[in-house]
């Protein structure tokens, strides 16, 4: 077996993606040498616990980060300057921060200037998810074959993003490196406005009158079901996503709304050719990513 990338990891937050990491970094043994778990509360520790998917936990961030040399934040991103506060004094020196949020130009913003000189910061984005939270949802297959963003701010140390590529590639990960801001338009398209749209067309489903909404749900074809799985997501997580991304996310949906008053008018007017043209393109995109073994 390789050595392993890092002597100590820490997790700051155990949900969803936290315990992923760390039950891969268990199960292989060549990413951490000691897997230490923090989060906010003894119950979701205890639970860690229960699961043995850590080595050690820690209720309080700033000792969870002691003597670590990778500090992995894995909380919901509107949480991370307070965190970054919290841990910079207790960082040891060579530590380095990395951190899984959604959004990566907020991230730099709110983590970066914390960061004492002699640390470095790699912040990632596992493009790899599901609509649900907590320590109990992770599990180790969930980054096999998905796509992880790196967005090393200019003069990022390469030895610290080459391992922080490792641990990625070592969580099943295929890594790319981008600029953040270029990040952000692009998930801001991919995965933000999609959310947004589940969330709103759940909320206009629920919103119509009682004897309607019953039929929503009683005869839900598979289109709203699909929609529904992605609205089932964590509100705080979401909340903080849209607010971190809110130039890009609000440009993508300004463009949407144009193209959906563009298929309203082809709708009223009888417009066949365009409609068939829209449908027609969603296929290939469909096929496409079936193609590429992402559907
Ligand atoms: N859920 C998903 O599909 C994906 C999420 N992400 C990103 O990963 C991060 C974590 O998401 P999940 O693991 O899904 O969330 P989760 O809700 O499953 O877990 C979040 C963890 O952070 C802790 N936490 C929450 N608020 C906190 C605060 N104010 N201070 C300290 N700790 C706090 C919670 O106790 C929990 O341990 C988020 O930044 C999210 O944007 C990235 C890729 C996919
Ligand atoms: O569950 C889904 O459909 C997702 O899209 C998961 C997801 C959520 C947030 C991310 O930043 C990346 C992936």
């Amino acid at each position: 077996m390789a050595d392993p990338v890092f002597e100590r990891l820490a997790l700051i937050g155990v949900g969803l993606i936290g315990s992923s990491v760390a039950r891969i970094a268990r199960s292989r043994g060549d990413i951490a040498r000691v897997v230490v778990a923090n989060a906010r509360t003894e119950a979701t520790l205890n639970r860690v616990a229960d699961l043995g998917i850590a080595d050690l936990t820690e209720i309080d961030p700033a000792r969870a980060v002691e003597d670590a040399d990778c500090v992995m934040l894995c909380a919901p991103v509107g949480a991370y300057a307070a965190l970054a506060q919290q841990i910079a004094p207790h960082l040891m020196p060579g530590a380095i921060v990395t951190d899984v949020g959604s959004t990566k130009q907020s991230v730099i913003r709110d983590i970066g200037p914390f960061l004492p000189q002699g640390t470095h910061f790699v912040p990632a984005h596992p493009m790899a998810g599901t609509e649900f939270s907590g320590p109990d949802a992770g599990f180790i297959e969930l980054f096999q074959g998905r796509w992880c963003l790196l967005t090393p701010p200019t003069g990022t140390d390469d030895r610290a993003v080459s391992k922080i590529r490792t641990l990625w590639e070592r969580c099943g990960a295929t890594v790319s490196i981008m600029d953040a801001a270029h990040h952000d338009r692009v998930v801001a398209i991919v995965s933000h406005l999609p959310h947004l749209i589940a969330f709103t067309i759940c909320g206009t489903a629920d919103d119509l009158a009682d004897e309607t909404r019953q039929e929503v749900l009683r005869f839900a074809a598979s289109g709203f079901r699909d929609f529904t799985r992605i609205a089932a997501s964590d509100p705080v997580m979401w909340r903080d996503i849209f607010l971190n991304n809110r130039d890009a996310l609000l440009e993508m949906l300004a463009r949407f709304t144009e193209d959906a008053q563009a298929m309203a008018r082809a709708v009223r007017w009888g417009d066949t050719t365009y409609i068939e043209d829209k449908v027609l393109r969603g296929r290939k995109i469909r096929q496409a990513l079936i193609d590429l073994n992402q559907a």
